[in-house]
């Protein structure tokens, strides 16, 4: 079976500064992959090339079989297959969180509004905001717009997740709320590539943690092995750093 998403020896460049470098990976159908590392290493920037927020420089990045960075490759219909959730919520502020969830539905796929409605009561019930569905963004806490936001991605069936720091924005009493709803994609089967600085949930809910530092996955491994015994020696400084902190 092909990959879900493969990177082909991915080198970028921000001007002079080599952001990735000679980056080769893959994440299989309904793998979770949780991609961590110090600051600064990439991790971002990795995750944005994906539903090519960012371009790149050499070497290539196949979603499905397709290659993102081809010049034939539709981006409207890339971004309708990957769901992505920033730091941000980004949600429109102006309409209620139920027509945040169906406008891309009902505007990109052109799905019936009755039918979306349907699907998006669902999602905001998956994501325990049943309650909410009139409100407007700004009468929620961030944890609550931040769950919007995993719906509204939801709301076009993407086959992945990408998740790029989820939490960072968030209040300490927020973060349970938004980690349970990617505990509970993961155990769903999703697959989701998370940028987080969330070890726990990486321990719980990763099939495969990369390692990045200095543009580069320096270490993949089963979250056993990785927090038990990490391999490369930055890895373990790493993981100390964080135990002192
Ligand atoms: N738009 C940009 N222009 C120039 N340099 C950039 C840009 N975006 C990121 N960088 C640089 O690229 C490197 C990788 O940044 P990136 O945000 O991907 O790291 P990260 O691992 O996600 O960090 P953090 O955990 O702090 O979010 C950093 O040195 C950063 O300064």
């Amino acid at each position: 079976m092909i990959p879900m998403i493969l990177f082909n020896q991915v080198n970028k460049w921000y001007g002079e500064y080599q952001a990735l470098t000679d980056l080769s990976a893959e994440i299989k159908s309904g793998e979770v992959v949780v991609i961590c590392g110090p600051s600064g290493s990439g991790k971002s920037t990795l995750s944005r090339t994906v539903n090519r927020l960012e371009p790149i420089g050499q070497g290539q990045i196949l979603f499905d079989g397709v290659d993102i960075h081809g010049t034939s490759t539709r981006l409207n219909q890339l971004r309708t297959r990957i769901g992505f959730v920033f730091q941000s919520f980004n949600l429109f502020p102006h309409i209620s969180v139920i027509d945040n969830i169906m406008l891309s539905p009902a505007k990109v796929l052109g799905v019936k509004r009755s039918q979306a409605r349907r699907h998006a009561v669902e999602l905001l019930d998956r994501v325990g905001l049943a309650n909410k569905a009139n409100a407007y963004p700004a009468q929620l806490s961030g944890g609550q717009q931040q769950r919007v936001a995993i719906a509204r991605a939801l709301a076009m069936n993407p086959p992945v997740m990408l998740f790029d720091e989820p939490t960072s924005a968030l209040d300490p009493e927020m973060v349970g709320e938004v980690l349970n709803v990617m505990r509970g994609l993961a155990n769903e089967g999703m697959t989701m590539m998370c940028v987080t600085h969330e070890m726990n949930l990486a321990r719980e809910v990763a099939d495969t943690i990369w390692f990045m530092d200095e543009g580069r996955i320096l270490e993949k491994a089963a979250p056993a092995a990785f927090f038990t015994a990490p391999r490369h020696p930055r890895a373990q400084r790493f993981l100390a750093d964080l135990r002192q902190h």
